[in-house]
């Protein structure tokens, strides 16, 4: 696995402010990584810097590429064009038929084929959140953030589009940096969640998963759910390595 971005002890402050106090991190091809944590703990911030969006104030950020997919926290969609467009836009190569194809084979897998007319306000949170998802994923980038971005879907929907993102994820080989407040969601999604403190994004605690048992053992997946909660609930400051 090739290295796509490395932290060493990354410090950013807004003004005078510090929100990230020497964070470090690396992520690497084929790599799920879940930030979960308290809200306003830095977690946006960290993609922000990752995606190179803002400079970080101290440290050193390494970023093997400049292929990021971005799936904001509110989806970004340009709003006078329709839902297709929205999507061919975000295909870098290829011919005007080939970008067609690829929009509509990415709107397709998250249920919009029946949208691809709209413009953006005609749609709810939740379906403009898949098109944001389809226009991250349609350029084929080597780097995806994303920053809760199921927040605005109902459950099974939620569960639909998991499956399709990690089916993407496992075809194309590609890294996620992902951020979520849901134990359940960091555990189905990630190989390695890394859990934060409420301040500074200081890592309380990191967990290695095991993709392979993931896919076919519920058992292991609520188990590692409780886990999480339980460290949420309890604050306590400790290390486990699953793998
Ligand atoms: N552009 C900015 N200027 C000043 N302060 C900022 C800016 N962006 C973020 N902050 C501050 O940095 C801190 C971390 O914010 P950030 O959005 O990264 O947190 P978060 O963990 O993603 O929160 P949430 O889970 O609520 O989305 C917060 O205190 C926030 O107010």
């Amino acid at each position: 696995m090739s290295l796509l971005v490395q932290f060493n002890e990354v410090t950013k402050k807004y003004n005078d402010q510090t929100v990230i106090d020497k964070f470090s991190y690396r992520l690497k091809n084929g790599e799920v990584i879940a930030l979960l944590g308290p809200s306003g703990c830095g977690k946006t911030t960290i993609l922000n810097l990752t995606a190179g969006l803002t400079n970080h104030t101290a440290g050193e950020i390494q970023r093997n590429t400049d292929d990021i997919g971005y799936v904001f926290q509110e989806p970004r969609l340009i709003p006078w064009k329709t839902v297709l467009d929205n999507v061919v836009f975000a295909v870098k190569s290829g011919s005007k038929q080939d970008k067609l194809e690829k929009a509509h084979h990415l709107l397709a897998k998250v249920g919009l084929e029946k949208s691809m007319k709209c413009y953006p306000k005609q749609l709810s949170g939740g379906m403009r959140q898949r098109v944001s998802i389809a226009r991250a994923l349609v350029s084929n980038p080597k780097i995806i953030l994303m920053d809760e971005p199921f927040s605005a879907l109902d459950v099974s929907l939620k569960r639909e589009l998991q499956e399709d993102v990690i089916s993407i994820i496992e075809e194309k080989n590609i890294g996620i940096v992902y951020v979520t407040h849901d134990p359940e969601e960091a555990v189905r999604m990630a190989d390695r969640i890394i859990m934060l403190e409420d301040k500074l994004c200081k890592v309380k605690r990191e967990i290695s998963l095991e993709r392979v048992r993931k896919k076919r053992d519920h058992h292991y997946i609520q188990k590692m759910k409780c886990e999480l909660s339980e460290c949420i609930i309890g604050g306590q400051s400790r290390y486990v390595e699953t793998v």
